[in-house]
């Protein structure tokens, strides 16, 4: 992307939206151009903050781990998304790992960076509390759902925030292994095949290539 599509392409993020022109044009000079390889960590989990990131292309998966080595997925970053503003801000370790689902590209800028064109831009601190704002949403709906829904409950609300409709049919098109989905709701492996299994059973739903397909709306219960 040259500086022209790169400016375009901020000013449709969510926490550059608003920015004039020459403003844009200050951000683009901190930034850095970036491509990581699919599976790269950005950052793990308690590392120092160095740096802030935009997903320019590609996916990425945000995530905690035990040390046995299970995961809870906090969300899936697309195009536009902001990564590790965080320990800029504050200073402290990174909240969570956050690594390449995809071969991605990003800008990337330092923590010097970042500060300095935060202190030149007077919107851009208003725009980060938005953006902060919106994670405290996000966050207090992961926790709502942790706490008030059984698993089956949280498949559901999973699966009904990623239906897209294609040739008239809805579907999930992400493929999603039965591991992936376990974990994004906080269960295991075997959980979900069982759900996995009965949804197909009732008729709800059918599996192809890892993908799938609704046929009817997800029952309330199980
Ligand atoms: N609730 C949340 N919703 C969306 N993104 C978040 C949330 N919490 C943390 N993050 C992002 O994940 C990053 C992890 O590293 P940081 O703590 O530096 O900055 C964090 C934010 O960019």
């Amino acid at each position: 992307m040259d500086h022209h599509l790169l400016k375009n392409f901020l000013s449709q993020t969510a926490i550059f939206q608003d920015f004039a022109d020459e403003d844009l044009d200050i951000v683009l000079n901190a930034a850095v151009k970036r491509h990581l390889p699919k599976g790269t960590f950005l950052f793990r989990e308690g590392d120092p903050g160095e740096a802030m990131y935009i997903l320019l292309e590609g996916r990425t998966r945000s995530f905690t781990s035990d040390n046995q080595g299970k995961e809870f997925v906090f969300m899936i970053g697309e195009a536009g998304d902001v990564f590790g503003e965080v320990s800029l801000i504050d200073d402290e370790p990174r909240s969570w790992s956050t690594q390449t689902e995809d071969d991605s590209s990003f800008l990337m800028f330092s923590k010097q960076d970042f500060r300095e064109a935060l202190g030149a831009l007077p919107n851009a601190k208003d725009q980060l509390i938005m953006n902060l704002a919106r994670m405290v949403r996000r966050l207090s709906l992961t926790m709502k759902n942790l706490a008030l829904l059984d698993v089956y409950g949280r498949v559901r609300a999973l699966f009904e925030g990623m239906l897209t409709e294609a040739d008239g049919q809805e579907m999930i098109s992400e493929p999603l292994t039965q591991q992936a989905i376990a974990d994004r709701v906080g269960s295991s492996r075997e959980m979900i095949a069982r759900i996995l299994k009965e949804l197909v059973f009732g008729g709800y739903i059918r599996l192809e290539n890892k993908r799938i397909i609704l046929l009817q709306k997800l029952p309330e219960r199980f």
